[in-house]
């Protein structure tokens, strides 16, 4: 998702004095043809007189496009914002959305919507005539461009078809098991380092590398080997980094797509490897163990009308676009339940309350689906802490034709136009006192939260909505349930705990600082 954001826009950009319209003005005919017995100097005269008509023109087009909205009056010649998208801050993406609910910047000349209203995310994200996904640029080099994520339109509607069945209450029922089993082996290496070692430390990475072990784990199942899993997990990190809105454009060695690309070699060999085993496996009438297992199954019955000749390469581009889409934002929506419970004694007291209700002291037992059904305040917890800290802040779209969002607005043909969800997800006449994490605000049928379900944009809307809702919400919400039996959390608060870093998606500054203390 594009990390970039905007720090001031309530004050105009001054434009540098040596591109002002009033310095072009000055620049007369006169004093360019004066110099026309030195050739040398005509010469410099006239590249600096194309040089300001270009930097004239950048002015001209970007307020011809941007017309009334909120924005800065003049671009930045050339690298327009470029240099605050380097450094995103979340203080600086709400000055944006607060600026009005649709506002223009641009950056390298990428002319820019903002939409940050519920009315106008919404409409972005349910008009693919006139908008679609836009991943960052170094997205498709890191995915491939023949990757089924680039598709769109019915072409894209058809193969999400198919994947939808990878994530079915039956395909579900096979995932809690690995979940669960995975859970358990990091938390015991979680206590064993904290009986090593008591002082708090930052859960960021080794939640990570949980949510990349249980992913890899439900995706490929055995097919690949515990040194797959380390590796990816030690390389995607190179991924993560390289999501930037703007990138160094040639992936050269020492860059970040570079790396990225790198990393992304590495898994796909794997997740090819698991392909081809899991085919082999189910060939021979082994009962699936994961989602690709699933996946084989599903097309080798008789009743399949769909493709049946998936080669290897495909299969692994769809498992490496879910890592991909999964791996950021459900470390993010994680290490904040963990914040959030930690900081809210009452709200863990009542998950707790539920779990003993639920598991009867049966807490070595695997958790089931029909379990997890009967935590509704757990269900509720997770809701709401991915609301407070929604992972995915927005989605860049581009427009295809002239899209007339308004009735005074046409976002111009080529523009990025980017839905936000925070103001949604804030609202406070959907959500009074919007900041505060108030779990029961779901559990009351009437409430206002359950009556506006459009204003709950964590997964975006419309055709691409994310696909893995149900996996990754039920992944947060097994793994909280766990580690609340298991352990005892402590959050040692640091000035940087409430300040957000945004690394693709949200986290706490600090990294979340635990100390962990095993429960009898
Ligand atoms: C807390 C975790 C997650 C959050 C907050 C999240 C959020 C999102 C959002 C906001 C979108 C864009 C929707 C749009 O454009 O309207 C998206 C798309 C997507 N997500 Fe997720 N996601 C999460 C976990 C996952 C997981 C676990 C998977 C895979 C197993 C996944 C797979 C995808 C895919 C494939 C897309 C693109 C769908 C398409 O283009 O049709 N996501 N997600």
């Amino acid at each position: 998702m594009a990390s970039y954001a905007v720090k001031d826009h309530s004050s105009a950009a001054s434009m540098p004095s040596s591109t002002s319209a009033q310095q072009f003005h000055n620049f007369s005919p006169v004093t360019l043809f004066s110099f026309t017995s030195n050739g040398s100097a005509t010469w410099m005269y006239t590249t600096v007189a194309i040089v300001l008509s270009l930097l004239v023109l950048e002015q001209s087009v970007y307020r011809y496009k941007k017309r009334h909205l909120p924005g800065d009056k003049w671009t930045i010649p050339i690298i327009g914002k470029f240099a605050d998208s380097m450094k995103p801050t979340m203080e600086g993406y709400m000055k944006q959305w607060n600026s009005g609910a649709l506002s223009a910047i641009s950056v390298f000349n990428i002319f820019i919507v903002m939409a940050s209203s519920n009315e106008y995310s919404r409409k972005i994200l349910n008009s693919p005539m006139y908008a679609e996904p836009c991943l960052v640029h170094s997205a498709k080099a890191i995915l491939q461009p023949d990757n089924w994520v680039f598709l769109t339109g019915k072409e894209h509607v058809e193969f999400r078809r198919v994947l939808n069945t990878l994530f079915t209450r039956k395909a579900l029922g096979i995932y809690v098991n690995i979940q669960d089993a995975i859970t358990r082996k990091h938390f015991t290496e979680w206590l064993a380092a904290a009986a090593k070692d008591p002082n708090p430390q930052p859960i960021m990475m080794i939640s990570r590398h949980l949510n990349m072990d249980t992913s890899l784990r439900v995706f490929c199942g055995n097919h690949i080997p515990d040194q797959a899993s380390i590796e990816i997990s030690e390389k995607y990190w190179a991924i993560t980094q390289a999501l930037e809105l703007v990138n160094f454009p040639l992936a050269i060695p020492g860059t970040k797509v570079y790396k990225a690309i790198q990393a992304r070699k590495i898994a796909m060999n794997w997740l090819e490897l698991a392909a081809r085993n899991s085919k082999i496996a189910i060939a021979n009438g082994a009962e699936p163990e994961c989602l690709i297992d699933h996946w084989m199954s599903t097309i080798s019955e008789p009743s399949y009308k769909g493709r049946k000749d998936l080669s290897d390469r495909e299969i692994a581009m769809v498992v490496f676009s879910f890592l991909f889409a999964s791996q950021d934002a459900m470390s993010s929506g994680l290490i904040y339940g963990f914040q959030h419970l930690a900081d809210h004694p009452d709200i863990l007291a009542k998950v707790r309350e539920e779990q003993e209700r639920v598991r009867q002291g049966h807490y070595d037992n695997p958790i089931t689906l029909e379990q997890l059904d009967q935590m509704p305040y757990l269900q509720a917890f997770v809701k709401e802490s991915l609301r407070v800290k929604p992972p995915v802040t927005m989605v860049p779209y581009k427009t295809t034709k002239a899209f007339p969002i308004s009735d005074d607005y046409v976002v111009p043909n080529g523009s990025m136009l980017i839905p936000s969800f925070y103001n949604s997800l804030h609202d406070p006449e959907v959500f009074p006192e919007p900041d505060v994490l108030n779990p029961d605000r779901w559990l009351d049928p009437n409430s206002s939260a359950n009556a506006n379900p459009k204003n709950y944009m964590v997964w975006g809307a419309g055709p691409h909505r994310c696909i893995g809702v149900e996996y990754a919400t039920m992944n947060i919400a097994l793994v909280l349930a766990v580690a609340c039996m298991s352990f005892d959390f402590e959050h040692h608060v640091t000035e940087k705990s409430d300040k957000v870093e945004i690394i693709a998606t949200l986290f706490p500054k600090d990294g979340c600082l635990l100390k962990l203390t095993p429960r009898p």
